[in-house]
């Protein structure tokens, strides 16, 4: 049996921070956020946590795709910005919409996270699973040093994901790239837990608030994940009807365009209406392109999801929708 998307869905905080709501409360500005990061705006949680997020998400994706809860198989959350380490966000979003016999987990691989758990959830179908729920879900406002300029501005809140069912005629994934090398994890961390316990203090000096070594990250992504994605797509590059890229900055997604040799009409993106909202970045890009009618499920397009971050992490999926 083959994997099919039956739905979309997201969910994001109303509150709408821009740059210049930042420039008052930090020493930044609209001009040096924009032309840096292509951001405007992004989404403030105020009172919503990422299991909240999550589970208006599946709500959603029950509702339009008319699948009960009590039928799901299972439900995936890819995050790194949990309620809890325990229970799992994945579990709380299991128990609020009742899907007795799903089991349910998170899934750390930060901003590569929806690519991998998509990857898993239809291994899952194709070994047996008849329907499950993929969501990426962050609220990073949460984890973000907001005494750190350089990187909260950059990150945002929101969640979105798809359904899975056994219904698919031909394959959902065509090519498959996971990757990782957590040589250079301390690229970009959060959430360190400091050894403490009656006989050991440690005083490692690590934070547990996000940090971000962007130089790295910029080489990695310009070095090897377009290499990867090159070496994935050979010639079929120009088949590739859309690419929805981890949307972390416009001026990487410009330069890994360029490297493939492709025009930048094919490259969606909306990272300006919301920042880096890591494992949620592509799952947003899909939802509303499929909203918008520019991508539609059982169409057949062929697409690219690619995620690239935290871990250090990567992933790229060809899928026919
Ligand atoms: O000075 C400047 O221009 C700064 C330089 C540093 N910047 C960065 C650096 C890295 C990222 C980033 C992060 C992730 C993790 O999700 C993945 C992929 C990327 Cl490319 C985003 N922005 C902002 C503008």
């Amino acid at each position: 049996t083959y994997a099919k998307i039956e739905a979309t869905a997201s969910c994001l905080p109303e509150k709408i921070i821009t740059n210049d709501d930042l420039a008052k409360i930090m020493d930044t500005s609209d001009e040096w956020i924009s032309s840096r990061t292509g951001i405007k705006e992004r989404r403030i949680s105020t009172g919503e946590n990422t299991s909240d997020l999550c589970t208006t998400v599946a709500q959603k994706l029950l509702a339009a795709s008319g699948v009960a809860a009590e039928e799901l198989d299972f439900i995936l959350v890819a995050t790194m910005s949990p309620d809890y380490q325990c229970p799992s966000t994945a579990c709380l979003v299991q128990g609020r919409i009742g899907a007795i016999k799903a089991f349910a987990f998170d899934l750390a691989a930060a901003c590569s996270g929806f690519v991998y758990a998509l990857a898993m959830g239809e291994k899952l179908i194709r070994t047996g699973a008849k329907r499950g729920i993929v969501i990426g879900g962050e609220v990073l406002s949460k984890v973000v040093d907001w005494q750190d300029r350089s990187t909260a501005v950059l990150f945002g809140d929101g969640a979105a994901g798809v359904l899975l069912s056994d219904t698919g005629t031909y394959p959902l994934i065509e090519k498959e790239v996971l990757a990782a090398d957590g040589t250079r994890g301390d690229s970009l961390t959060s959430g360190y837990r400091a050894l403490e316990n009656p006989y050991y203090q440690e005083d490692s000096g690590q934070t547990s608030a996000l940090t971000m070594d962007g130089r790295e990250i910029f080489d990695f992504v310009i070095r090897d994940v377009v290499k990867s994605l090159q070496a994935m797509l050979g010639d079929e590059a120009q088949d590739i009807d859309y690419f929805l890229l981890h949307q972390a900055n416009a001026r990487i997604l410009e330069k890994v365009a360029r490297k493939l040799k492709l025009p930048q009409e094919r490259f969606l993106q909306n990272m300006n209406h919301y920042g880096n909202t890591s494992a949620a970045t592509v799952p947003l890009l899909l939802d509303e392109a499929v909203q918008a009618g520019q991508l539609r499920l059982g169409s057949r397009q062929k697409l690219v999801l690619s995620g690239f971050g935290g871990g250090l992490t990567w992933g790229h999926l060809v899928i026919r929708l």
